[in-house]
This record gives C-alpha cells, sequence and structure tokens, in this order.
C-alpha cells in the first residue's frame, strides 16, 4: 500500500478523485442552502418550528432545489462510476501523461457540468461536459477490459 501511494499514476488519481468526491459532497450543503433561502422543505419536523400559516407553505418543492438535487445526482451516476473505473484503470500502469489526460478531462468536465446545471447555461454546454466525462470513464474502462479480459 505504501508502495502504492508512491506511484505517479496512483497520486494522481487520488488527487482527482478527492476533487470529483469533494465537489460531489459540496451540493448536499448547495441544497440546503437553497432549501432555507428558497424557502421550499422537504419534512415535517424541518418546518414544526415556525408558525403554523407558514408551514403549508414551506413544505414545498422549489424548480431550483429540485435542479441542485438533479445535479447531485447526476454526481453519484458519474463520479461513482468514475472512481471505481479509474483504480482498475490506475492499477493497469498507465502512462502519466495519458492518465493525467483522463482524470483531468473527467474532472473537469464534472465542475463545468454542475456550472451550466446550476447556472443555468444554454444547452448543449451541460450535455458536451457529461458527454466528455462520460467519454473519459469508458476510455479507461476500454484500457481495463483489453488488459485484463477474463470470461
Ligand atoms: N439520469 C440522467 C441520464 C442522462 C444524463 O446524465 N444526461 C446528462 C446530460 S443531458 C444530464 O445532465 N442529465 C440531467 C440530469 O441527470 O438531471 C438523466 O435523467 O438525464
Amino acid at each position: 500500500m505504501a508502495k502504492l501511494m508512491e506511484d505517479e499514476v496512483f497520486k494522481a488519481f487520488t488527487t482527482y478523485a478527492a476533487i470529483a468526491i469533494l465537489k460531489m459532497m459540496l451540493m448536499a450543503p448547495m441544497t440546503a442552502y437553497y432549501r432555507f433561502t428558497r424557502g421550499a422543505f422537504a419534512n415535517e419536523e424541518d418546518v414544526a418550528r415556525m408558525p403554523a400559516e407558514e408551514r403549508k407553505k414551506k413544505l414545498r418543492t422549489h424548480p431550483e432545489v429540485e435542479r441542485v438535487r438533479r445535479c447531485h445526482q447526476n454526481d453519484l451516476e458519474s463520479i461513482i462510476p468514475f472512481v471505481l473505473v479509474g483504480l482498475f484503470y490506475t492499477l493497469t500502469g498507465p502512462e502519466i501523461s495519458a492518465a493525467l489526460l483522463h482524470f483531468r478531462l473527467f474532472t473537469g468536465s464534472r465542475i463545468f457540468h454542475t456550472i451550466a446545471y446550476i447556472g443555468p447555461l444554454p444547452q448543449p454546454s451541460r450535455a458536451l461536459s457529461w458527454m466528455i466525462g462520460m467519454l473519459a470513464i469508458f476510455s479507461m474502462a476500454y484500457r481495463v477490459l483489453s488488459i485484463v479480459i477474463v470470461l
């Protein structure tokens, strides 16, 4: 394990995986921020301390809160596969330049995806950033499978 931690590709992977995971985790406090500022809560107990006439009004969905939640959901659909496939890819011993290209493209694309989703920026900016992230994962998966495939 200590030896793995000295490997340049593994260190690069750990760096970018940590950035992507932290970005994804930021979506939770961002959801909370949107809930409070837009006054849109999900559970009875969240509004229990509010005056009775406000309670019903605040127990609702809000388009901007839902947008942040969809963005968070999309991160989960993309960043978890990146962390798993990226780990397998790292273990195949790729060139550092190729590995960095994959990790940077993926992480950059996810940061841009969030900006495009929350902004919101006009399409196809979000779709393109999502596609770049997916391509990076598929390209890593292709290398993994072409090296280790056992059927
Ligand atoms: N679960 C996604 C699958 C396809 C996807 O991830 N599309 C990208 C590019 S259009 C996206 O940002 N979808 C919006 C979303 O997941 O809320 C969906 O329902 O749209």
